[in-house]
């Protein structure tokens, strides 16, 4: 872009009629004769600033993607000597944002273990790429509650986004499926993919796209929970099939195990698999509920009754062209989530689409795979939930500082700090958590992760939803009307406490995880631990 032609603010000055007026926000100088028809505002305040500088005003009111919208349009010039953009780069939430605790720790210059310099590569080709390829369609979809298109799930497939949402275990099949480019997309080699890099994505995502919770998963948290069991527990005729059709974003999949009088209560799922008198195929009968992604899935990874109690519990791969129905269920959030009923009335299944541990198909083993996949399950809602926490205590910061009250900025008022450190502490204490977890996930093989991680990340679950309840209800109080309003500097957090509750209901409720949290260490020496 050509420099701009610079202005002393006496020149400023000079244009403060209702035919020529000017403004200064920030050291730039914008035209705003005509905007002032249309401002959202109103034309009284501009005309109360006219020919001055109300940059103090105008961040207490307005978010800074405000001038990356409009200020192209507006802008003449720049004021002379003043910095100018510089109040908005500390608000570019396209890089490595400044405002405290709105990064892990890493990112705020602290040491880690975990991180190199590859992780900082991906989380800034991701964020730019969630920025400019996900976030218009999210935010429009979210309002209109559209799926997510064939194109843009394509797009997450072929920059390898898919397969980093997966993870590791998928690495080693993307040398064998053409078209998906990681390292060229987002800047990691499949060979140097570890847990850090897939709890970034997760991260990224929630981050990203904060202002479009329902969209957001609309865009995979039904492919998160549904590709790893085909990894798994698949027969191979059908993992490799639909593993890279699933990961180049050509198919779309989902996990269909709650039902209307069974959710955290796994072994009370009722839908049947009836074995035909050929014995060839399975005979399906049942409702699933609250199914994200089922409206818009060909492929649902669907826990069905083979038998009785938890040993009669098995998985079975079904499509949706063997005849299952989807009805959408209307949420708090957006519908482009695709939140199902999905009605399966006698759906016959193949019995080779039987799945099992070892990739083997038998019957009865539904409840251990169930189990194995809620631990990836929970941590994947974890760190994208934490993200999104982090945004509002970012968002918290800035208004505390932008906004004016009682004559001086609110982050002058202990009170407030109070409620800032409330914030920061529980969910910097549940992302030391998280990291840690993630370690053991990246050391440990999947089958002792399976034993041994359960518990901790029940915990982890847990810790981070009653920290993201704590969020959701400081940052209200601290933006009063703005968190209860829809569009403007509230946004985020209107969105956040509409939300919040998912993950605290999602993969397990709250008390489910707490529960399982202690009673998972409720074996062998320290039962018999003495005070
Ligand atoms: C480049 C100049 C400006 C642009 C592009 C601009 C743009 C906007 C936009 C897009 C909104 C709607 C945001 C929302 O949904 O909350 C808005 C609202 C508003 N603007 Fe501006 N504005 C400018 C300057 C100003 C100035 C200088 C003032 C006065 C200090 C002002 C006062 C307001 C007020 C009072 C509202 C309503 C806020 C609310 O509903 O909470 N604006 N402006």
């Amino acid at each position: 872009m050509a420099a701009l032609p610079e202005f002393t603010m006496e020149q400023v000055a000079a244009h403060q009629s209702d035919d020529d007026m000017w403004i200064v926000v920030d050291g730039n100088v914008y035209d705003v004769t005509k905007f002032k028809r249309a401002h959202p505002g109103g034309a009284g305040v501009l005309k109360i600033y006219a020919g001055k500088d109300c940059s103090q005003e105008f961040f207490a009111m307005h978010k800074a993607e405000v001038l990356e919208k409009w200020g192209r349009k507006l802008i003449k010039g720049t004021v002379a000597g003043a910095q100018a953009g510089a109040m908005q780069s500390t608000a570019n939430a396209h890089h490595i944002d400044v405002t405290p605790y709105s990064e892990p720790s890493f990112w705020m210059g602290w040491q880690s273990p975990y991180y190199n310099e590859s992780h900082t590569t991906f989380r800034l080709k991701l964020r730019a790429f969630v920025r400019d390829v996900l976030r218009p369609d999210a935010v429009e979809g979210e309002d209109t509650g559209d799926y997510p298109t064939a194109e843009l799930y394509r797009a997450m497939g072929t920059s390898g986004l898919l397969a980093a949402r997966i993870g590791k275990a998928v690495m080693p099949f993307l040398g064998m499926i053409p078209g998906i480019e990681l390292e060229a997309t987002l800047g990691v080699k499949p060979s140097e993919f570890d847990h850090f890099h897939e709890q970034i994505a997760h991260e990224e995502m929630g981050r990203g796209l904060g202002q479009a919770p329902g969209f957001n998963d609309g865009l995979g948290a039904g492919f998160c929970i549904g590709l790893p069991p085909v990894l798994h527990f698949a027969p191979a005729h059908i993992r490799d099939k639909v593993v890279p059709e699933v990961l180049r974003g050509d198919k779309r999949i989902c996990l269909a195990i709650s039902e209307p009088a069974a959710g955290s209560d796994v072994a009370g799922m009722l839908t049947t698999a009836t074995k035909t008198a050929d014995g060839k195929h399975y005979i399906v009968n049942g409702v699933k509920k609250w199914i994200t992604n089922g409206m818009f899935a060909d492929y649902f990874v669907t826990a069905v009754r083979t038998g009785s109690g938890r040993n009669g519990i098995s998985m079975l791969f079904i499509s949706r062209d063997m005849g299952v129905e989807t009805k959408a269920i209307k949420t708090t959030y957006s519908g482009s989530a695709g939140t199902a009923l999905v009605i399966l009335d006698d759906v016959k299944v193949p019995v080779e689409n039987l799945m099992g541990l070892g990739n083997r198909g038998k019957e009865g083993q539904g409840f251990a795979c169930i189990m194995y996949n809620f631990n990836h399950e929970r941590w994947f809602i974890v760190a994208q939930f934490l993200a999104s926490c982090r945004l509002c205590i970012a968002d918290c910061f800035k208004w505390a500082t932008q906004r004016m009250a009682f004559g001086k900025p609110l982050i002058e008022q202990p009170v407030l700090r109070q409620k800032l450190a409330r914030m920061a502490g529980a969910v910097e204490s549940a992302h030391a958590l998280l990291e840690s977890v993630t370690y053991q996930m990246d050391k440990m093989p999947y089958k002792e992760q399976s034993l041994k991680l359960g518990g901790p990340i029940a915990l982890l679950k847990y810790q981070s939803t009653r920290a993201g309840a704590l969020v959701a209800d400081e940052a209200v109080q601290m933006f009063g009307g703005r968190a209860i309003t829809k569009t403007g500097m509230g946004a985020h957090v209107e969105r956040f406490q509409k939300t919040y509750k998912y993950a605290a209901i999602l993969g397990g409720s709250e008390e489910v995880m707490a529960d399982l949290a202690i009673r998972q260490q409720m074996v062998g020496p320290a039962m018999q631990a003495k005070l």
